[in-house]
């Protein structure tokens, strides 16, 4: 009886062997604990540092100076549709009020010199080469660094008293901001030493030997970022000297206030400069897309250039048209758009009837016909409208596309993927998907994420019908490192889509994902969907994504990112005090609710399970789901508690994105989220589908820091209910 091997590997008896793996856990649990406070504290740490950086905080009326507002101009992508692109503090997008104008327009209308009123601007122009000291000067280099400098290029008082020609009079039809007519510059005889760049572009006269095109070059470079100087490198701009620094800008100073605001963009920029190409190290293809190029080159290119003009302007009028649409409803989520107009196969409208969709919601709407044209789309759209829905018709589509073609072959290949980064995740969109596919005979969509046989994935790739895979990006790797016929059937993919894109792309799933998309074919539309999309993230998109790509944008530059049925609060409580508040929270939840549904967000699988043994003990109807539990369990749990009410659910970060539990009435994120995209989700898993929800984010004293990561954010300051005596002890 008792049945098992008597001895174990190495020669030990079951008690042994028994003691030495309990030591060995024992020793692994320490070391994840270590491991997690390490981490917890250098975020800490970091974040503690950023916010003591000068100008680390937000700039109190919301807006910027001009200037600031002109090189955020300049480092944006030239393309329509990339507002959120811009610097965080940039402020609202609006006409900066110009200063009194010292420059005037030879026989032409004053508002032509406006920025982004490039429409008014005549169609033509001319190079102010007439000047023979500026023979060397290519208007199509130095033009962009120019520009902005225009207004600034005038002295605080005084009438003009001297008139000259600008020698950089020229049109370039390919980026608005640039377009100058030709001008007539008034300069004042007070500003004889003339600023370096003024010098540089006005008449020989006033300073003929200071116009050099290189210094130039960099004195743009420095105020615009290195990345205007082809030939520029992080070091080069760290390693300069500060008298230099100071000289390149000394002209410029007009008022002591202008000079410190200056002086703390610039240790910004150096900052933002440092993490973000630093990050980003090759992969920053901004950086390669402003690379100049010659003045043959861009005279060439300008054909396809128009053409991809006409392009964007035509998907900006379309988008905008969208959203002024769903600006006008308001926040509700169905458009008067049915599936049946949307061009999808009718089996697959019969199959949304079925559960229940019939008109598509704002994101649907917006995305679908761009993604069914076969474009490459980035989407951002708010959590719980209905972006599963939204990539999941055009990869049914790309299948029965695919399908036409492809019908001798023994296995099928697999024509769409869809990356996500949890397990639950894809657990979802593949029931999601099986719904759908209700009616499509033959065609079948399977899951690969960690946690489950290798041997046995491959089994069921093998012998059930997949030509829509979902997938994890680790385990989605193990089976194309490892089983060559993989890699076979991957090559015949039609459409890649990332869920959850900006997370993907971050720095933690970044290598993964460049080796998945290694092996996939290049020939392939990619979407890319996600209720948040940093600007760094979106520069990184450019690895998956084609240039011509789409963004839809449902959510709008400066629009609140949150839904907006949502209540938000804060509370501030002493770190010791925290398991006593969540309780109170609860108690006081399950009083108001009689059908409650609780999240409870913890910021490590530790204290996840630390919280949840503690209010199970405390009586609560509680369940619990993070990394440490074996996925069947967490399988389970996740159904569970999708499918009932009146429960509370104690869970880490698996949970934090996509994961759809229909109708949670609280949210409750203890500790300090990692970024605001993780506040963000976390607090998308109530008021989902338009409906109504709270999210509560308990803080301790120093952790405040964080909400100037959500400023624009409406987190209300809440005061802390009181906790008694008696809490206090049944807690303890
Ligand atoms: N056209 C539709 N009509 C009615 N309900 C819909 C429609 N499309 C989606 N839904 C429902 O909306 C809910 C949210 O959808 P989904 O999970 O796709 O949101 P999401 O935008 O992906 O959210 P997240 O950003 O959190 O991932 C789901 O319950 C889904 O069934």
């Amino acid at each position: 009886m008792g049945g098992g091997p008597r001895t174990f590997p190495g020669g030990l008896s079951k008690w042994q062997y028994k003691r030495m793996h309990e030591k060995l856990a024992r020793q692994k649990q320490r070391g994840l604990l270590r491991h997690e406070k390490q981490l917890y504290l250098a975020r800490l740490r970091s974040e503690i540092r950023a916010s003591q950086l000068p100008g680390a905080s937000p700039p109190e009326d919301g807006t910027t100076a001009s200037r600031a507002h002109i090189r955020a101009l300049a480092n944006r992508f030239l393309k329509p549709g990339a507002e959120d692109l811009w610097n965080d503090d940039d402020g609202p997008i609006h006409r900066a009020e110009l200063p009194p104008r010292r420059i005037t327009s030879a026989g032409r209308n004053d508002d032509h010199h406006q920025l982004g009123s490039a429409k008014e601007l005549p169609r033509s122009g001319r190079v102010g080469a007439q000047d023979p000291r500026l023979v060397a000067f290519n208007p199509r280099r130095e033009y962009r660094t120019v520009a902005p400098w225009w207004w600034q290029w005038t002295s605080a008082s005084g009438t003009p008293s001297r008139t000259m020609e600008a020698p950089f009079c020229f049109f370039d039809p390919n980026r608005c901001y640039s377009v100058m007519p030709s001008v007539q510059v008034h300069q004042e005889p007070s500003n004889a030493s003339v600023p370096l760049v003024a010098r540089g572009l006005t008449s020989g006269a006033t300073a003929p030997s200071l116009f050099n095109q290189e210094r130039f070059y960099s004195v743009a470079a420095g105020q615009f970022g290195r990345k205007w100087r082809p030939d520029s490198s992080d070091e080069d701009d760290e390693c300069m000297p500060v008298a230099k620094k100071d000289l390149r800008f000394a002209e410029f100073r007009a008022s002591s206030e202008e000079e410190s605001e200056h002086d703390e963009l610039e240790a910004r920029s150096a900052i933002r400069r440092k993490w973000s190409s630093a990050a980003l190290r090759n992969c920053d293809m901004k950086k390669e897309r402003r690379a100049l190029k010659s003045y043959e080159e861009e005279s060439n290119d300008h054909a396809g250039r128009i053409q991809e003009l006409r392009e964007e302007i035509r998907n900006m009028e379309v988008l905008g048209a969208e959203r002024r649409r769903y600006e006008s409803r308001g926040e509700s989520l169905l458009t008067n758009k049915r599936f049946d107009e949307c061009g999808i196969s009718p089996l697959t409208v019969k199959a949304l009837t079925d559960a229940g969709y019939v008109q598509t919601t704002v994101v649907q709407e917006t995305s679908l016909p761009i993604c069914l044209e076969g474009k490459d789309v980035l989407v951002k759209a708010k959590t719980g409208t209905g972006k599963s829905v939204a990539f999941l018709l055009p990869a049914i589509e790309s299948v029965l596309n695919a399908m036409k073609s492809h019908t001798n072959h023994r296995v099928s290949p697999i024509f769409s993927l869809i990356l996500c980064p949890t397990r639950e995740l894809a657990i979802q969109l593949t029931a999601e998907a099986n719904v759908l596919l209700k009616y499509h005979k033959g065609i079948g969509v399977q899951s690969l994420i960690g946690g489950t046989r290798f041997k046995l994935d491959q089994r069921r790739l093998e012998s059930n019908p997949c030509q829509i895979l979902v997938a994890t990006p680790g385990r989605l790797l193990d089976h194309i490192e490892n089983k060559s016929s993989f890699s076979v059937r991957l090559m015949g993919l039609k459409l890649f889509v990332l869920d959850e894109a900006d997370h993907l792309l971050d720095l933690g799933f970044r290598k993964d994902i460049e080796k998945i998309v290694d092996s996939l074919p290049r020939q392939r539309q990619t979407l890319l969907f996600s209720a948040t999309i940093p600007k760094e993230v979106r520069r990184v998109s450019q690895l998956v994504l084609k240039r011509d790509h789409v963004l839809v944008d449902t959510v709008g530059v400066g629009a609140v990112e949150t839904p907006t049925k949502v209540e938000q609060m804060y509370l501030v409580v002493p770190h010791e005090l925290h398991f006593h508040m969540v309780y109170r929270l609860l108690r006081e939840h399950i009083n108001q609710e009689v059908d409650y549904k609780v999240i409870l967000f913890c910021t490590t699988a530790m204290v996840t399970e630390f919280m949840y043994i503690m209010l199970r003990d405390l009586k609560l109807n509680v369940r619990e789901i993070h990394s440490r539990k074996p996925q069947l369990y967490r399988t389970r749990i996740y159904e569970e508690f999708r499918d009932s009410s009146r429960l509370i659910l104690v869970t880490s970060d698996v949970s934090t994105r996509g994961v759809n539990y229909p109708d949670v009435t609280l949210v409750i994120q203890v500790g300090v989220p990692s970024d605001r995209g993780q506040y963000i989700h976390r607090l998308g898993r109530t008021g989902r589908e338009g409906k109504s929800g709270k999210g509560i984010l308990l803080l301790a004293p120093w952790e405040e820091y964080f909400l100037n990561e959500i400023h624009d954010i409406p987190v209300q300051k809440s005061q802390a209910p009181h906790i008694d005596a008696e809490l206090k002890q049944k807690v303890e």
